[in-house]
C-alpha cells in the first residue's frame, strides 16, 4: 500500500478511455474509471483530458477542496517525466505573481536611474553657476 509507483508519460496515455482511464494533475496520476460517471462536471471534460496532465483543466476550473480531498482517494502513482514530456502548464496565479514581482523590480531600478541621472546634472550645474561667479568676480 505504502508503495507508490511510478508511470512514465507513455504509460498514462495508455489509459485513456471512459472504463480505464487515467489523469496527470501536478505530477500524481489518478485512475478516474469508476470516478467519471460521478464527477458532477460531466464525463466529457474528464475524457478530454483522459491519458494526458490535466493540471491545467482542473485548476481553471476552480475545484473545491472537497473535490482536490477526492483526489487522493484516485491517487495510483506519480509520474516519472523524461526529456521531450509535454511540460506542465504554470498555473495562472503563479505567472502573475512572478511577473507582478519582475515588473515592480524593473520600475526600481528605472527610478534609481532617473534620480541618479538628476542627482549629477544637479551637480554639474552647481559647479558650471560657481565657476562662472568666479570668472566674474576676478
Ligand atoms: C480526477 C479529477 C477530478 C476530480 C476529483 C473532480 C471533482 C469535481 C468535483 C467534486 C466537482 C464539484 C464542484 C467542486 O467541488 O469543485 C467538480 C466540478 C467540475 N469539474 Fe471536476 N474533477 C476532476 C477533474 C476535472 C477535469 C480534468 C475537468 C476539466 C475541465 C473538470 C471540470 C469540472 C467542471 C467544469 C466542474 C463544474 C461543474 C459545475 O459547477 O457545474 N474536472 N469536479
Amino acid at each position: 500500500m505504502s508503495d507508490v509507483k511510478a508511470f512514465t508519460f507513455q504509460d498514462v496515455a495508455e489509459h485513456n478511455t471512459k472504463k480505464d482511464c487515467y489523469l496527470v494533475v501536478h505530477d500524481k496520476v489518478y485512475d478516474c474509471s469508476r470516478f467519471i460517471d460521478e464527477h458532477p462536471g460531466g464525463e466529457e471534460v474528464i475524457l478530454d483530458v483522459a491519458g494526458q496532465d490535466a493540471s491545467e483543466a482542473f485548476e481553471d476550473v476552480g475545484h473545491s477542496d472537497e473535490a482536490r480531498e477526492s483526489l487522493d482517494e484516485l491517487l495510483v502513482g506519480t509520474l516519472k517525466r523524461a526529456p521531450g514530456d509535454p511540460a506542465p502548464k504554470a498555473t495562472p496565479a503563479a505567472k502573475t505573481a512572478n511577473s507582478g514581482n519582475a515588473d515592480s523590480t524593473g520600475l526600481g531600478i528605472g527610478l534609481y536611474g532617473i534620480v541618479l541621472i538628476g542627482g549629477i546634472l544637479g551637480y554639474i550645474g552647481y559647479q558650471y553657476l560657481q565657476s562662472q561667479q568666479e570668472q566674474q568676480s576676478a
